[in-house]
């Protein structure tokens, strides 16, 4: 089974995520990925990934992404949010990460817990293999 993974980051923790993605390239591509705009812009472009990009975070992709795991497409959530910097679309990253907890959805939105998470499912996916 291939793991569907969403990876969303806010500004400025997208250099952290290119970081991320980076390290765990080799098992990311085997995943099904999902992302918000920008955040899969740069995946994308600097990392070489296949991600299919939702709207950017404040024009609804949070909301899309969603509304994705609420339909049990998503299996876990990597999203490294600025606790520091007011967003406008709160309510959305609120919302999705909302959903996680109503859905029981694994949701890493630091790099410490994205680290453990990656990880874990990178052992279970080669332990299938
Ligand atoms: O704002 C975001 C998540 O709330 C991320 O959106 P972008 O990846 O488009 O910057």
């Amino acid at each position: 089974m291939k793991f569907r993974i969403a990876l969303i980051a806010h500004d400025k923790k997208k250099d952290d995520m290119i970081a991320l993605a980076t390290e765990y390239k080799a098992f990311l591509a085997t995943c099904a990925l999902t992302a918000t705009g920008t955040t899969g812009g740069r995946l994308i472009a600097e990392v070489g990934l296949e991600v299919d990009r939702k709207h950017s975070g404040p024009f609804g992709g949070d909301l899309q992404i969603g509304s994705l795991l609420v339909e049990g497409m998503i299996d876990c959530v990597i999203f490294l949010r600025d606790p520091m910097t007011p967003q406008p679309h709160e309510p959305d990253i609120n919302a999705l990460v909302r959903a996680c907890d109503v859905h029981n959805t694994p949701c890493a939105t630091n790099l410490a817990s994205a680290h453990l998470v990656l990880s874990l499912l990178q052992q279970r996916a080669a332990n299938k293999e």
